[in-house]
């Protein structure tokens, strides 16, 4: 029992392995490398093996064996020869190289992949961009690219290049629309973005980049949508973790003088940078520039942290001067900084039991009046009033529907945090879309026809805690991923009955179960959760209570003991709940999802920041929405759903092209892939089933003009000059390919498996072999020619009996069909 296959592995995914014996269930396997132990496992982890050591394919289609484990294979021999991108058919799968690979977006490489067919060179992001715009071109329809993969995968990397490719081919001589889309990213990042323990310029929010075109294709505007930010980051970062890049930026980066007027020190001085990792990124050059009481005792400890791309230091001016050439003058930049440096001294108002309070309030701990006074100068309210709205709460008795006496209810300690900190959230949060709207704005915009959208969303997660911010990601990629599937199955069968293969129906599994259960109106978990928030005691035990109650039948979701994880069989039936969704069941702990949907703020509160004598902040909270009672309130959920609704519309009338980034390790490194970390990505982002799709069906597939054009200049001259559709028909009859192997269809020829490499490789072998090909292939051109002209001598013939008979026919009975 000689063969080899792929067996299972907990650590590298899978290893190769001999089979020494088959059981009745299984086979017991004995991995190659010693280092390993024998095993036994179950049929369903144990793969048939593509082995040519060391060979690899830009294709994943194009191997023989199509299984997650020659797809693990394959991604990771290329990664190891610093090759991060492949194909699944149409799909690019892009692993994080963590360093810079050498020209892999020069200049010339832009130029290089411009109008070229996927396929004729090796895989690229630049070759998704142009498909793209030439599909826009050919089909006359907008595009979308979906890229996705976890935190720290590269998405936003690979959307950068995708952005260029576009704006640098198809942008206007001056490169000012260019600039000005470019512009976007830094300030997006600034203050969208943070240090997280997956990433170092972790973006906290999705968006949708809409690149426009006019009617001759020159791109002529452009547009950003953003989703769910992360507000919790802005109180509370956490551990290793950072708030959002913007407050480090301006502490590290800004001139002396502005720091001084916005009363900023250093992180550890201010409560929401202390809770987490108070140190700058820096650059030995830009280190030098800071002084020592900019820096935290932390930095001045443990030094800077490091990454390849930032520098809080110099980012700040970058971001600056890309502020001013979105137009932004001086006193409306420093009208954002004055409102980042707010934030950070509400922050450090703190609160303390009022012993002369008989109803349990709070007062303000009179050392942090400085802080009070600060926040209030820098957003222009009167101080006393924001300390009033903090410790207390206005509210209206009513009797009988009447609106009565108003009655001011005194705060306890934990919700004057609260209320503090649910400020601060909206201040920031209405600063980030002012921000996204203010780019908006900018990019000049004059009719468009047609645009390509890159999505750049984060994908699948689930932590040992997963709290609102997960169950709303997932519930997107619930999304997303009927999307994919689709998409995916519905266009490769669409495809196979055009092109009249004959290929029977796939079917695929449907996930609408799982978003009902998040979404439905009745009794969906959106839904029970905006109906707890508009009772009288909400309460999150009370909630999760109603979400079982509402589903008692369905597998889907579950009680936390079902999990097969221990840390979350612990949590109380009514403190949480088990979701199975596509790629895996997650437990979601649900103690804060009441306060993170509904993150409105108290009345009291919402008027004093309206009253605000400051431009910028009039216009932030100009069209917020006020809290009118709580039964009109519009939910972080509510609004998200609304969003993902507005945007899978576009997607569905768009055309859609998918990346799928990958994270090799988790220490960020370079030439390090950890073999179960990629394969858990590669199965969350649906690629493990489009392969079980692809072994069943012809997944590599190209036009006759396309393939005649690759492989016309292998050939002698009369060879060559064939119509596109003979040469093909030619080559492939010719070869000593099985008919099995591969289709024709009406347009494109389709292989299967690994099929289309067979064919690559004899057309590229050597001369002594093509020699044989091309007598094959004059052969087989013969014999067809002659059989063609058979076949028209017989027509002839037969046309002619066929017309003495009907001529016979039709004069006997009326002449004028003839
Ligand atoms: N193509 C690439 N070449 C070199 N380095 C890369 C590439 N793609 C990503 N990186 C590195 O990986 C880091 C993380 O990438 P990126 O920020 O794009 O991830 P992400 O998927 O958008 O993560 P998040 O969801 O947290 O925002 C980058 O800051 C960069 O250092």
């Amino acid at each position: 029992m000689d063969e080899i296959v792929w067996a299972r592995d907990s650590t590298e995914g899978f290893v190769l392995s001999r089979i020494s014996e088959i059981l009745d269930d299984g086979a017991e396997v004995l991995p190659l490398d010693k280092k390993f132990q024998k095993r036994t496992l179950p049929f369903s982890d144990i793969f048939r093996a593509n082995v040519e050591k060391d060979r690899d394919y830009d294709d994943n289609c194009e191997m023989m064996f199509l299984n997650e484990a020659s797809l693990l294979n394959n991604i990771r021999t290329r990664y190891y020869k610093n090759k991060i991108y492949t194909y699944v058919a149409n799909i690019l799968i892009a692993v994080n190289p963590y360093s810079e690979i050498p020209a892999l977006y020069s200049p010339e490489m832009i130029r290089n992949y411009k109008g070229k067919s996927l396929g004729q060179l090796p895989p690229h992001v630049f070759a998704i961009a142009d498909k793209a715009y030439r599909d826009m071109q050919v089909l006359k329809q907008s595009q979308s690219i979906i890229v996705s993969g976890e935190s720290g995968a590269g998405k936003t990397e690979s959307t950068k290049h995708l952005l260029k490719f576009l704006c640098h081919n198809w942008g206007e001589e001056s490169g000012i629309l260019e600039q000005k889309i470019l512009d976007a990213n830094p300030v997006l990042e600034a203050f969208g973005n943070a240090k997280t323990t997956r990433n170092n310029n972790s973006s906290r929010f999705g968006k949708f980049i809409e690149v426009h075109f006019d009617k001759d294709f020159k791109v002529c505007g452009g547009h950003i949508s953003h989703y769910l930010l992360e507000k919790s980051r802005v109180c509370s970062p956490d551990g290793d973790e950072r708030n959002y890049h913007i407050f480090y930026m301006l502490m590290a980066g800004a001139p002396e003088k502005l720091r001084q007027s916005l009363g900023l020190t250093k992180p550890d001085d201010f409560n929401y940078l202390k809770s987490g990792c108070s140190r700058y990124f820096t650059k030995p050059s830009s280190e030098k520039k800071l002084s020592l009481s900019q820096k935290s005792e932390d930095h001045n400890k443990q030094g800077p942290l490091k990454d390849i791309l930032l520098d809080d230091v110099e980012d700040f001016s970058e971001l600056d001067q890309a502020l001013t050439r979105l137009g932004l003058t001086d006193s409306e930049r420093l009208q954002i900084y004055a409102t980042v440096a707010a934030v950070l001294h509400l922050g450090n108002v703190a609160f303390e039991d009022n012993p002369d309070d008989s109803r349990g309030g709070c007062r303000m701990i009179p050392s942090k009046d400085r802080s009070l006074l600060t926040a209030s100068k820098l957003l222009e309210i009167d101080p006393s009033e924001l300390k009033q709205a903090l410790v207390s709460r206005v509210m209206q008795s009513s009797r009988g529907g009447m609106k009565g006496t108003v009655i001011m209810v005194p705060l306890k300690v934990y919700e004057a945090n609260n209320a503090r900190d649910a400020l601060a959230k909206a201040i920031y949060s209405n600063l980030f879309d002012y921000i996204v709207n203010k780019i908006n704005r900018s990019i000049p915009f004059q009719a468009s026809s047609y645009y390509i959208g890159v999505l750049d969303i984060a994908g699948f997660e689930f932590f040992t805690v997963n709290s609102f911010e997960q169950f709303c990601i997932n519930y997107c990629n619930e999304k997303l991923q009927q999307f994919f599937n689709e998409r995916i199955l519905k266009y490769e069968q669409e495809l196979y009955k055009k092109e009249g293969l004959g290929v029977p129906e796939i079917t695929y599994v449907d996930n609408q179960g799982c978003i009902d259960l998040i979404e439905a109106k009745t009794n969906g978990i959106f839904t029970l959760l905006d109906e707890e928030s508009k009772l009288p005691k909400p309460s999150y035990t009370h909630f999760t209570g109603e979400v079982h109650k509402a589903w008692p039948n369905e597998y889907r979701i579950g009680l936390p003991r079902s999990s097969k994880l221990k840390a979350h069989r612990s949590i109380r039936d009514d403190e949480g709940f088990l979701v199975r969704h596509f790629a895996g069941a997650v437990c979601y702990q649900t103690k804060y999802f009441i306060e993170k949907n509904n993150d409105a703020l108290h009345a009291s509160l919402e008027s004093i920041i309206k009253e605000s004598r400051n431009k910028l902040i009039e216009t932030l909270f100009s069209t917020s929405m006020a809290q009118k009672g709580k039964l009109n309130f519009v939910s972080v959920g509510s609004k998200f759903k609304t969003q993902l609704g507005e945007l899978m519309e576009k997607l569905k009338s768009n055309g859609t092209n998918f990346i799928r980034c990958i994270k090799p390790n988790n220490k960020m490194v370079d030439h390090q892939f950890d073999g179960s970390l990629s394969l858990m990505q590669l199965k969350c982002s649906g690629m493990i089933s489009v392969l079980e799709l692809m072994e069943y069906g012809y997944p590599s597939r190209t036009s006759f003009a396309d393939l005649h054009s690759m492989y016309k200049d292998y050939l002698p001259k009369e060879l060559k000059q064939l119509n596109p559709k003979t040469f093909c028909e030619a080559m492939l009859h010719s070869l000593k390919l099985q008919e099995k192997d591969f289709k024709f269809g009406i347009t494109k020829v389709f292989f299967r498996p690994g099929k289309f490499a067979e064919f690559d490789r004899i057309m590229k072998s050597d001369p002594e072999n093509l020699k044989s090909v091309v007598a094959a292939i004059k052969k087989w051109l013969i014999k067809s020619r002659w059989i063609k002209s058979q076949f028209c001598v017989l027509t002839i013939i037969k046309s002619k009996i066929w017309k003495k008979k009907f001529f016979w026919v039709s004069t006997d009975q009326t002449n004028w069909a003839i």
